[in-house]
């Protein structure tokens, strides 16, 4: 019995990794356990059987025999914590390194996926402009601090942890902005986790979905 998680049949972002299948399929991959795949139309997300998995009718889920889980951070963690790899073993890192990743999820990503949220919703709303410059004013406060922290060092504690991979996988939504770029230390760590073997093995597969749904 392998896992098995949802994702978009065919994902707005057009297979470049954003939709947040991306954390749970990094995270599987870093343990080196399989996984099944299915996909969901929009319309497919709203029906009672996958809210039945998922209160709100989003993806991703995670499937394990008895157990349904929705949220990828805790679907992540919940894979953290049942493989090795993803958390330290000593207790008071392991705590940091959970600390990393609700900082990653409730500090850092809001924020950056609210301007994202107000760029594709408000463009057209008179407060546009103001709108995202307070919300761009929040973020480099945030990276300002996040790579005040991390100086030169490969990871945010010591070794690669599940904090890293969410904290990675929220600064990609700024990959080639110069929110992110204006950091050079933050936008070296982003491209470090995307260096990593079991990053590529995820991304190519969430692409190879979205590739099949284009030219199906
Ligand atoms: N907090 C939840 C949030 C889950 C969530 O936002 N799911 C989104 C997809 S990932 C978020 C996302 C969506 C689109 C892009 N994109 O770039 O196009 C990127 C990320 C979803 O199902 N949306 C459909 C709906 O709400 O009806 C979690 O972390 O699991």
């Amino acid at each position: 019995m392998i896992p098995i998680i949802t994702a978009f049949e065919r994902s707005p972002d057009r297979g470049q990794g954003l939709a947040r299948d991306m954390r749970v399929r990094w995270a599987l991959e870093e343990v080196g356990q399989p996984y099944d795949v299915r996909l969901l139309s929009f319309k497919a997300m709203k029906e009672p059987a996958h809210l039945a998995l998922h209160p709100f009718g989003q993806i991703p889920t995670y499937e394990d025999g008895d157990l349904a889980l929705f949220e990828s951070g805790a679907i992540v963690f919940h894979i953290a914590e049942r493989h090795a790899g993803l958390l330290p073993d000593d207790a008071n890192a392991r705590a940091r390194a959970i600390a990393w990743m609700f900082a990653a999820l409730n500090t850092v990503e809001p924020p950056i996926f609210d301007r994202a949220l107000v760029r594709i919703l408000e463009r057209d709303e008179p407060w546009y402009e103001q709108r995202l410059r307070v919300l761009e004013d929040s973020i480099r406060k945030r990276l300002g601090d996040l790579s005040n922290r991390l100086g030169d060092a490969d990871w945010l504690d010591g070794a690669f942890s599940a904090g890293d991979l969410l904290m990675v996988t929220v600064l990609l939504r700024l990959k080639g902005s110069s929110l992110l770029e204006d950091y050079p230390n933050l936008a070296a760590y982003v491209a470090r986790g995307e260096a990593r073997p079991a990053y590529k093995r995820a991304f190519d597969a969430q692409l190879a979905v979205f590739t099949a749904a284009s030219t199906g």
